[in-house]
């Protein structure tokens, strides 16, 4: 068996995804991803995917290059390529990413983001060339379907007439009855039981009133909300003060390792966090003053599936949960993340995932959701096929773009609706 890499092709694409609402404004109509193949000797095939923002293919390149000749199980080996490529200093001036929501921006966190793909690509790869599934790689299964929560967002009917796009059949949302509405209809299509509205949108009362709404819907079904730090450390009391009975767990209320050990303290509502933990030099602080309760990994930005694992294992020893972050996604990366959800023991909280918000992929068979679960797959690899001409096809769309699309940004979507609209200061309220 021959496992050297001989091959990466890399391959930036344009998805569509609806008008979905967030502090920062709006999803663009359509939005970046980056889709990893390595090829071994042998001519086996391993499939990932990060986000295809330009800072982020400006990484993948040079790395690829290097990767050449390399084994496809040398995955430690992988983080020394890292290394070696040097990160533009302007993509980092900014502490915080303008259309993530996902916490600081460092070189190392931009360069995890990229190693994540070629890891799960490669244990793809190794897993295709051994005959098992990448659960197995990772040390095997716990369980055999992994849990996901219903996203819910604020989101109108339809993007601004002026803006090429897809239309989508979930209609606006943009009240409590809206939302539970929306609600309902993830837990007809997908069986999904827990659910997590994306806040930060409209002032709190509303959202308030909206989570009230859903709890009266949905009795004893575990309800979250996350407004993504847009909250002052007044308001995230006065919040979680009053949703305390209902609320699963509150994210990000608001930002900062402080200020989110101050509400956990002064409220006794668990927090959870894509924000203010997000890479392992932020776990010390943050877990020792009682900051977060749960932690909502993502493989993206902490550097792929063992680290993910390693962070499982580091909230283990602090007796904080663990669970998954998600940001917009293919099924590549859903299928990853099941993955290693199906190895992690404490894994107490179904996961997020975009991926119902997403009508195209690039796979010959979209993942499907029963009961809200993805069931874990035993096919070789990952156990996904990548569609070629459903990459051409979303490719030949990155293509075509000006770069107006290529890199997301919230802020510049909501301004097709509201000119003036400028990204909110934070706190919000
Ligand atoms: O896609 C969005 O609008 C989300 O707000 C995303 O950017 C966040 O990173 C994320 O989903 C979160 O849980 O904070
Ligand atoms: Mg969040």
């Amino acid at each position: 068996m021959n496992l050297a890499i001989t091959d990466v092709r890399l391959t930036p694409i344009l998805v569509a995804d609806p008008p979905l609402l967030n502090t920062q404004g709006v999803h663009q109509p359509y939005t970046p991803r980056l889709i990893v193949e390595v090829v071994t000797a042998d001519g086996v095939t391993g499939v990932g995917e990060t986000y295809g923002d330009t800072k982020y293919l400006e990484l993948a390149r040079p790395f690829a290059e290097r990767l050449m000749g390399r084994q496809v199980s040398d995955l430690n080996g992988l983080f020394t390529v890292a290394d070696q490529v040097a990160v533009d200093a302007s993509r980092v001036d900014d502490a915080v990413d303008v259309g993530g929501l996902r916490g600081v921006q460092t070189a190392d966190k931009l360069r995890l983001s990229v190693v994540s793909a070629f890891e799960v690509a490669c244990l793809d790869a190794l897993g295709k060339a051994l005959g098992l599934p990448v659960h197995a790689l990772l040390g095997g299964k716990v369980r055999d379907a992994v849990e996901y929560s219903a996203y819910l967002f604020y989101k109108w009917a339809g993007h601004p007439e002026s803006v090429a796009c897809e239309k989508d059949d979930w209609g606006a949302a943009v009240d409590p009855a809206g939302v539970v509405a929306q609600a309902r209809r993830f837990t007809e299509r997908y069986g999904f039981t827990s659910f997590k509205l994306k806040g930060g949108v409209f002032p709190p009362d509303e959202e308030i009133a909206a989570v009230r709404a859903l709890a009266e819907a949905f009795p004893g079904h575990p309800l979250r909300l996350d407004p993504n730090g847009a909250w002052s450390l007044e308001t995230s009391l006065r919040v979680a003060q009053e949703l305390g009975d209902v609320l699963e767990y509150l994210e990000d209320p608001t930002l900062g390792t402080p200020a989110m050990a101050e509400v956990a303290e002064r409220t006794g509502v668990p927090l959870a966090t894509n924000m203010c933990v997000t890479t392992f030099a932020e776990i010390k602080e943050a877990f020792t003053r009682g900051a977060v309760q749960v932690v909502l990994s993502d493989h993206h930005y902490w550097g792929g599936l063992r680290n993910t694992q390693q962070l499982a294992a580091v909230c283990r020893t602090f007796g904080v949960g663990v669970s998954m972050h998600s940001n917009t996604h293919l099924g590549i990366s859903l299928a990853a993340m099941t993955h290693v959800a199906a190895t992690v023991p404490n894994l107490h909280h179904a996961c997020d995932s975009h991926y119902p918000w997403q009508s195209e992929d690039v796979l010959t068979e979209r993942l499907a959701f029963e009961g809200g679960k993805v069931t874990v797959s035993d096919a070789p690899g990952l156990g996904v096929e990548l569609d070629r001409e459903r990459l051409a096809v979303l490719h030949r769309r990155w293509l075509d773009d000006d770069g107006a699309l290529r890199d997301r940004d919230d802020a510049a979507a909501m301004r097709v609706a509201d000119p003036e609209w400028v990204t909110p200061s934070v706190p919000r309220w």
